[in-house]
């Protein structure tokens, strides 16, 4: 795989401190010489590099990069051979493993014991050999041990010298190692509050305790007053400064103020708050990953930023009540592209959100795409459609997810895969798409009754038909976090039904109409269902159906999923939850409390 051009600009991940993790590969063997063991080297090897081959040649970390693996030095038949590789690992980073075997290996003599390390182990399923033999007995001593694995075993028996990898066992080596990566790219790096808990919202009261047991992560926390002397000590790269503003006079169309009408803010005063929110865009992003032009500046302090993969905005009220609200900033932090280029996407969740800002931060991680952020505000059903506009709804009704000024642009639409619209990870933008987002996209002076400082908010209406995952964590007393998650698509309603609901909610917000994919079961009964079993105030989106992703990387931080409508064929889970008992969701609950957060 290539190195994409794109990976040429700023990267979040890429400047965030601590190398990317990889994916260690463990080729396990039976230890007998004098001809078992020689008779099976090559073959074992072979699996390790066809496994290493897919991995590599199929993921990529969010910076665009190709994931890298790395392969045991030797096949492994006992202890001293296990412990060779784990010496191997710990000097390459490696926080993922993926043992593979042909053949019969002694299960907790070979087995990958690092309390910490993500595991699955592919036994071949042939029958010269009995790999599968070696897999089942492996997993009973992982469960036995408290080290969940995944297991992978094809369905179908394969030839001893077939060295394809067959679909089934791909996908399942694919999701494992997607989820494992982005499991693993949390650690060690930090949230950033910028701000505390905006007007009382309960995912902005950061708690660290859950941070750091569930992710290894750390919260950091900034008053927004850092924005100010920033701003005022001129703490920002002046070059940069007047690039943003050049691109934003190209590119950001201003909307009427459709708000405040003559009450409005003048055009001088729009002009300093345009120059303002830039600024906050630059210092954000320097307060999260830092920027070495400000070391040559003289700030040194400055220049080392937070090393913050993901960040929260609280803006309401203290800072929005007098200072230009956080809606640029949000948005284009949170889009592929700006004034540097087309980029990695960063993860800032508004309201300093910070549970809305996890489900973000994984779909982005385990997708490489922008993550959208919004209210979901309100459900309307076909009969309300029809009162209020007077015109059928062509779907079961649909969810109105709208944020309070920003969401990122890529969720427009304007991008395309296959000729339909798609939010893509940025090394597949081109610029004439980035540009289709932007052209998309208006600025329309804030609601002076909500925002008394100003600043500009996003209006966009996402485009129809495109496959999303709405997602959230929350919080329970007692209980601890729990992961929902909803498949679904974007839909775009008839001019005359957009136009008349968008007019009497909030025009200048951006809108993206949701439809969840129904069962006609529990939470998933019907769209009505969907809103009303949603655990807070915001939801995330991400371009895909990557349900399954997030239940597997889940699982791997021993979150419990309370709310899927995801396909039973595509959940995979660490072997140890099946004894838990035969109703999957009751058993991940047990599951999960029972090995408990991987960092306590
Ligand atoms: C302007 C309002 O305060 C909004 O910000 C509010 O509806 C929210 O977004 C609450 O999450
Ligand atoms: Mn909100």
């Amino acid at each position: 795989m290539s190195t994409p051009d794109a990976f040429k600009v700023t990267s979040p991940v890429n400047r965030l401190h601590g190398e990317m993790p990889r994916i260690g590969i463990r080729p396990t063997i039976d230890g007998r010489r004098r001809g078992v063991r020689e008779s099976l080297e090559v073959q074992t090897m072979n699996m390790a590099k066809a496994a290493a081959e897919l991995i590599s040649s199929n993921l990529r970390y969010p910076n665009g990069m190709p994931v890298e693996c790395v392969i045991a030095d030797q096949t492994i038949g006992g202890a001293a051979e296990a412990a060779m590789c784990a010496e191997k690992f710990k000097n390459s980073n490696v926080m993922v493993t993926l043992t593979v075997t042909p053949c019969w290996c002694y299960g907790s003599e070979t087995m990958d014991m690092d309390p910490l390390t993500q595991k699955a182990v592919w036994g071949f399923n042939g029958t010269e050999r009995p790999g599968a033999v070696y897999l089942a007995a492996v997993l009973a001593a992982h469960a036995q041990k408290g080290l969940p694995a995944f297991g992978i075993y094809g369905h179908d028996v394969q030839d001893a010298a077939d060295t394809t990898i067959p679909a089934d066992v791909s996908e399942k080596i694919l999701r494992f190692a997607r989820a494992g990566i982005a499991a693993a790219t949390l650690r060690g790096k930090s949230y950033l509050s910028m701000g505390s808990v905006a007007m009382g919202i309960a995912g902005s009261i950061v708690d660290p305790e859950f941070f750091e047991d569930y992710f290894n992560m750390r919260c950091i926390s900034v008053d927004m007053s850092e924005f100010i002397r920033r701003v005022n000590e001129n703490i920002y790269d002046p070059e940069e400064f007047e690039r943003a503003m050049a691109w934003i006079k190209a590119n950001c169309k201003q909307y009427e103020d459709i708000y405040n009408g003559k009450d409005g803010k003048t055009p001088e005063q729009q002009q300093a708050i345009w120059e303002y929110v830039a600024k906050m865009v630059i210092i954000a992003r320097d307060l999260m990953i830092g920027n070495p032009k400000l070391a040559e500046l003289g700030f040194g302090e400055e220049a080392l930023g937070h090393n913050a993969i993901a960040a929260g905005f609280q803006g309401q009220r203290q800072w929005t009540d007098h200072m230009p609200n956080g809606d640029f900033m949000e948005t284009i932090l949170n889009s592929s592209f700006d004034w540097n280029g087309i980029r990695e996407a960063f993860v800032v969740a508004t309201e300093n959100d910070a549970l809305n800002g996890l489900a973000m931060l994984f779909g982005h991680l385990l997708t490489g795409t922008a993550s959208g952020f919004s209210d979901v505000r309100t459900y309307w059903s076909p009969e309300a459609v029809k009162k209020a506009t007077g015109f059928d709804l062509d779907v079961p009704g649909m969810i109105h997810l709208i944020n309070s000024g920003a969401t990122t642009m890529d969720a427009t639409g304007r991008q395309s895969a296959d000729g339909k619209p798609a939010m893509k990870p940025f090394w597949e933008i081109s610029a004439d798409e980035a540009k289709a987002c932007l052209d998309a996209t208006s600025w329309v002076p804030a609601n002076l009754g909500y925002f008394r400082g100003g600043g500009f908010s996003s209006r966009f209406l996402t485009r129809g038909g495109m496959p999303v995952t709405m997602s959230r964590i929350n919080l329970v007393k007692g209980l601890g976090p729990v992961l929902q998650i909803a498949e679904g698509y974007t839909y775009e309603p008839p001019k005359e039904i957009h136009d008349q609901l968008d007019k009497r909610t909030d025009p200048g917000w951006p809108t993206t109409w949701f439809v969840p994919n129904l069962t006609g079961e529990g939470a998933f009964k019907d769209v009505y269902s969907v809103m009303a079993n949603w655990g807070a105030n915001h939801g995330a989106f991400n371009y895909g159906h990557i349900g399954a992703d997030l239940i597997t990387m889940a699982a791997m931080l021993r979150i419990p999923v309370c709310m899927h409508n995801v396909p039973e064929d595509q959940i995979f889970r660490p072997n140890a939850w099946a004894a838990f008992g035969m109703d999957k969701e009751g058993a991940d609950y047990r599951a999960c409390a029972n090995f408990g957060p991987l960092y306590r």
